[in-house]
């Protein structure tokens, strides 16, 4: 196991890149804990996969440093740099039996036989294949192949780091939550420093500790599931995670009172504005608040979703989403306010404090 440091890393595929645009990876200066579930979130395209193989040794990064525990290994290949890797579709051996597909990676540094049974008898269990121990991988269906696969990562115990790139999407879906709950029980139990790849915010949020919010090319916040909602550091943290995820809205700041529309909202104190030329104010669904007093808004559809309901509203003009429970009253006049202590201002996309 191992701590990574991401010393000013940058990628650029061209070797022409001069502008901040022409980087397929902008910046990264990041340590990540020794130990810890990272998920790598974003769409297709953010540079997820491209900082991944830089990690990995798959790529040499056009600028900056990676450091294992100290140790700087930018030169070394993927090979020396002791990882075990679980990519998007099974690599398996199909004349081999179930065991012998774990079993390869230790035998292959010549672990001594009795570790290996102990070992990989130990990780079967985990991953529920115990009883297929004997059969051969031939004919498994694509869900115990890719089994197999996750088992070969976890089945070492001297990897610096596990990376999967995009591990599930050959799992069926009824079988998805359960391979995410079985992982996140991995890493508790065997404490690896992991990094998970992912374009699906409910595998990033069951499986990490940890989520790296990528977007364009850049790493816009990291932090704990629970901060990505409470607290996003951009506007593209607060619309990607959750759902509906955050509304936004244009909006002019007076001093501490935020004016949306012909509404004036009051802040908790004065935003740090810095010249921003687009400001926005932000407010999760979840925190806006349904009743007979405060701003007016038209109700554009309710959508029941069991234990909650959507509401699409109009508010000065601007869509809103709300998020109620399933026995809120929804008055004939409709009006909201917003949770004041969930209300983010962004300038330029980017969140500024409050000053109280
Ligand atoms: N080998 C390559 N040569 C040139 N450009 C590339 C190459 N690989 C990726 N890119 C570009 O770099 C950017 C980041 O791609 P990357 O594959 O890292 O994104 P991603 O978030 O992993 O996307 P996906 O989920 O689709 O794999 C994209 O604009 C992509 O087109």
């Amino acid at each position: 196991m191992a701590r990574i440091n991401l010393e000013h890393i940058r990628h650029a595929y061209s070797a022409k890149a001069k502008a901040a645009g022409d980087y397929a990876l902008k910046e990264v200066h990041h340590e990540w804990d020794d130990g810890g579930a990272y998920a790598l979130l974003g769409p297709s395209g953010c540079g997820k996969t491209t900082l991944l193989n830089i990690i990995s040794g798959l790529l040499h990064p056009s600028d900056g440093r990676i450091l294992f525990d100290g140790l700087d290994v930018t030169e070394l290949s993927t090979q020396h740099r002791n990882i075990a890797q679980v990519f998007q579709f099974p690599v398996v051996y199909d004349t081999m039996t179930v065991f012998d597909n774990l079993a390869f990676p230790l035998r292959n540094r010549h672990v001594p036989e009795a570790e290996v049974q102990r070992r990989v008898t130990e990780i079967l269990e985990m991953i529920d294949l115990g009883g297929m121990a004997k059969r051969r991988a031939q004919g498994l269906t694509a869900d115990q192949k890719q089994k197999i696969s996750l088992g070969r990562g976890l089945v070492r115990s001297d990897v610096n780091a596990i990376l999967f790139d995009e591990p599930l999407t050959v799992i069926d879906p009824h079988m998805k939550w359960q391979l995410r709950s079985q992982l996140k029980m991995l890493h508790r139990q065997s404490g690896f420093t992991m990094v998970y790849v992912t374009h699906d915010q409910t595998e990033a949020l069951t499986f990490a500790d940890k989520v790296v919010v990528m977007h364009d090319g850049e790493i816009v916040q990291i932090g704990t599931p629970a901060e990505l909602f409470e607290r996003p550091s951009h506007t593209f943290v607060g619309y990607f995670i959750g759902s509906p995820g955050m509304n936004l809205m244009p909006v002019a700041i007076d001093g501490s009172t935020a004016k949306v529309g012909d509404q004036s909202i009051a802040l908790k104190g004065a935003p740090k504005l810095n010249g921003a030329s687009k400001l926005e104010l932000g407010i999760r669904p979840e925190f806006v608040r349904m009743g007979r007093e405060g701003m007016p808004v038209t109700i554009a559809k309710i959508e029941d979703i069991g234990r909650q309901k959507i509401v699409r509203a109009s508010f000065c003009g601007q869509s809103l989403s709300i998020v109620l429970g399933e026995d809120d009253d929804i008055p004939a006049d409709p009006k909201i306010t917003f949770e004041p202590d969930a209300i983010g201002i962004f300038a330029d996309s980017w969140r500024v404090g409050q000053e109280g």
